[in-house]
C-alpha cells in the first residue's frame, strides 16, 4: 500500500510548491491514475514515490515504510520495488530489445543466467518472444512500449509507475496498451500508478484515481467512492467524457449520467 502523508514539494527557486499538503492512500494489487493539467504537480508526484524527488516536508510511506527517511543504502534496495515506464519510451537504440531489457539487470548485478531467463518471461508477458533480436528502430511505438513496460518488469517490482504511457500512441495502440497492463496487473498482482490526462484511461483500467490541481489535491479515492460523491468533481468528469459508455455507467449505477452527459 502507497500513504502520502501532508506531501510538499518545494522546487528552489519557485515561486509556488509543486506539491501542497497531499495526502492519499493506493490500495495494493489496485491500479490507481493521477489525473490533472499541465503543471498540477502529477509528475512531481510520482517521482516522490520513487524518491527521484525528495518531498521538502510529509511522508511518503510504502508497505508501511517511510521513504523520505531511507539511508542511501536502503533506497537503492527500494527503488528495486519500483518500477517505471515512460512517455517516449527511454530504449537505448544502439542496444537491440533483449539487451535493453537485459542492461538494468546486469547492472543490478543480476547473474547471466537468471538475466537470460527473466528476459526471456517478461518477452513473453509483453508478447514480444519474436522480436527479442530486434532494433528499437524497427518496432511501431506500441511495440517500443510494450519493451518499456517488459523492461521495468524485469527488476520483478512490486509497484509499476507510468509517466504518461501511452500519450504518445493512437487509440487503438493505447487501448492495447492499457489492457495489457491491466492484465498484467492481474497476473503479477503489483500495484500500478499511472498518470494521465484522459478519462478514459481512468474508466478502462483504473480502480481509483487522484485529482491534482496547482499542487493541491482536489480530490482521491477508489472508483466506487468517487462515483458516490454526487458533487465530487472528478464523478462529473467522468461522467462528461464523451467516451463515457453505458458499461461503465451501469459498473457504478450512475443514475442521471446520461443528464451529465454533453
Ligand atoms: N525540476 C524542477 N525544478 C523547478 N520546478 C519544477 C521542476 N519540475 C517541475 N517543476 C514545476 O513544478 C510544477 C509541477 O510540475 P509537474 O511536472 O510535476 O506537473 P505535471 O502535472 O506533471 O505537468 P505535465 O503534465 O505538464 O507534465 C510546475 O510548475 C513545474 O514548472
Amino acid at each position: 500500500m502507497i500513504k502520502l502523508e501532508n506531501v510538499s514539494k518545494q522546487y528552489a527557486g519557485a515561486s509556488a510548491p509543486a506539491l501542497a499538503n497531499v495526502s492519499l492512500s493506493i490500495e495494493a494489487g489496485t491500479i490507481f491514475g493521477i489525473l490533472g493539467r499541465s503543471g498540477a504537480g502529477k509528475s512531481t508526484l510520482l517521482r516522490c514515490l520513487n524518491r527521484l524527488e525528495k518531498p521538502t516536508q510529509g511522508r511518503v510511506e510504502i508497505d508501511g515504510q517511510d521513504i523520505v527517511q531511507l539511508s542511501v543504502a536502503q533506497l537503492r534496495r527500494q527503488r528495486q520495488q519500483m518500477g517505471m515506464i515512460f512517455q517516449h519510451f527511454n530504449l537505448l537504440h544502439s542496444r537491440n530489445v533483449s539487451d535493453n531489457i537485459d542492461l538494468s539487470l546486469e547492472i543490478a548485478g543480476v547473474a547471466r543466467k537468471v538475466r537470460r531467463q527473466r528476459v526471456e518471461a517478461v518477452l513473453q508477458l509483453v508478447g514480444l518472444d519474436a522480436f527479442a533480436g530486434a532494433w528499437p528502430s524497427q518496432l511501431s511505438g506500441g511495440q517500443k512500449q510494450r519493451v518499456g513496460i517488459a523492461r521495468a518488469l524485469a527488476a520483478q517490482p512490486r509497484y509499476l509507475l507510468c509517466d504518461e504511457a501511452t500519450s504518445a500512441l493512437d487509440p487503438e495502440t493505447t487501448a492495447s496498451i492499457l489492457d495489457l497492463l491491466a492484465d498484467i496487473q492481474q497476473q503479477l498482482g503489483i500495484t500500478i500508478v499511472l498518470i494521465t490526462h484522459e478519462m478514459a484511461v481512468v474508466k478502462r483500467i483504473c480502480q481509483g484515481a487522484a485529482l491534482l490541481e496547482q499542487g493541491q489535491l482536489v480530490e482521491s479515492g477508489s472508483l466506487q467512492q468517487i462515483m458516490a460523491r454526487k458533487e465530487g468533481r472528478l464523478r462529473q468528469m467522468l461522467l462528461q467524457d464523451g467516451e463515457t459508455d453505458r458499461a461503465f455507467r451501469a459498473r457504478f449505477h450512475a443514475q442521471g449520467a446520461a443528464r451529465c452527459v454533453a
